[in-house]
């Protein structure tokens, strides 16, 4: 498979990596000041890039017929118009906001635990994310999936909000940054007299790189708009 990497930092250099291993063709490696390529090329792209970047790159994909697959986080007000563009031009696209096995099994795992609490009432949940200090966005779109998990499975909250919550509906997410970190993820269910928490920890990118590939080799050839649940067959 010919893949295209939009992004080349860390995440791109490991999926470059880890694409390499498993028999595929890295044919183009565009970054910030790459304007001028012919994403054709290749026959799958896949999007770890900036915030700011991930919605160009994903539509330059669509509109060209190359399907994409993002990883990018903290560009999602735009997500709505990338699923009408792949809808409008057939194509094949997945954003995940993480895509490593072990993240996606803990957001199952997170659902499964937001249903049980939803009638205990003596129970609040905090979330927690930890990342490194060049991370730019926050909280981290796996923390706000982590939220929307337990806001569609939990009568008690409707909404979240970064930092301390002015409103019992609304989940309290803190982000903390200390370098080096590659993504640690808590849920926190708190009462007076216990706690109970999941936590997620990943030791280094593989598993989210990996997770990329894994999505990129399952697109090809498909068309709509997917999720990790629809590669990996879970949820
Ligand atoms: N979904 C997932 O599983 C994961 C998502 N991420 C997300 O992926 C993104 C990238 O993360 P990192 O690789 O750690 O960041 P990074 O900062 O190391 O790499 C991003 C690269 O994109 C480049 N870039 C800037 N403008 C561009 C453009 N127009 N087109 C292509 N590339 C451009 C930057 O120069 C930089 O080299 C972040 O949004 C991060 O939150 C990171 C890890 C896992
Ligand atoms: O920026 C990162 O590094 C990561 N970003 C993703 C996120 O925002 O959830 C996934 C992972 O936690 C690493």
């Amino acid at each position: 498979m010919k893949i295209a990497l939009l992004g080349y930092g860390r995440m791109g250099q490991t999926i470059e990596k880890i694409a390499i291993s498993r028999g595929h063709d890295v044919v183009l490696k565009i970054d910030k000041d790459d304007n001028d390529y012919d994403i054709t090329l290749a026959d799958v792209a896949i999007d770890f890039s900036l915030p700011s970047a991930a919605f160009g790159n994903i539509t330059n994909c669509l509109n060209n017929n190359v399907p994409v697959v993002s990883g990018t986080t903290g560009w999602l007000d735009n997500y709505d118009k990338a699923v009408a563009l792949c809808k409008e031009k057939n194509g094949g696209f997945i954003y995940a906001s993480n895509f490593s096995l072990g993240v996606n099994i803990f957001f199952e795992l997170n659902k499964t635990l937001a249903k049980m609490m939803s009638n205990l009432n003596q129970y609040n949940v905090t979330m927690e994310e930890i990342h490194h200090t060049k991370k730019l966005d926050a909280p981290s779109g796996t923390a706000i999936t982590l939220a929307e998990g337990v806001i569609d499975n939990n009568n008690n909250y409707d909404d979240w909000k970064l930092d301390e919550s002015d409103k019992s509906t609304r989940i309290p997410i803190v982000a903390k940054r200390i370098e080096d970190v590659p993504g640690t993820h808590t849920v926190n269910y708190e009462s007076e007299v216990d706690s109970i928490n999941i936590e997620h920890v990943a030791h280094n990118r593989q598993g989210f790189a990996l997770g990329a590939v894994v999505a990129a080799e399952w697109l090809v050839g498909k068309a709509g708009v997917f999720s990790m649940n629809d590669v990996l067959n879970i949820g």
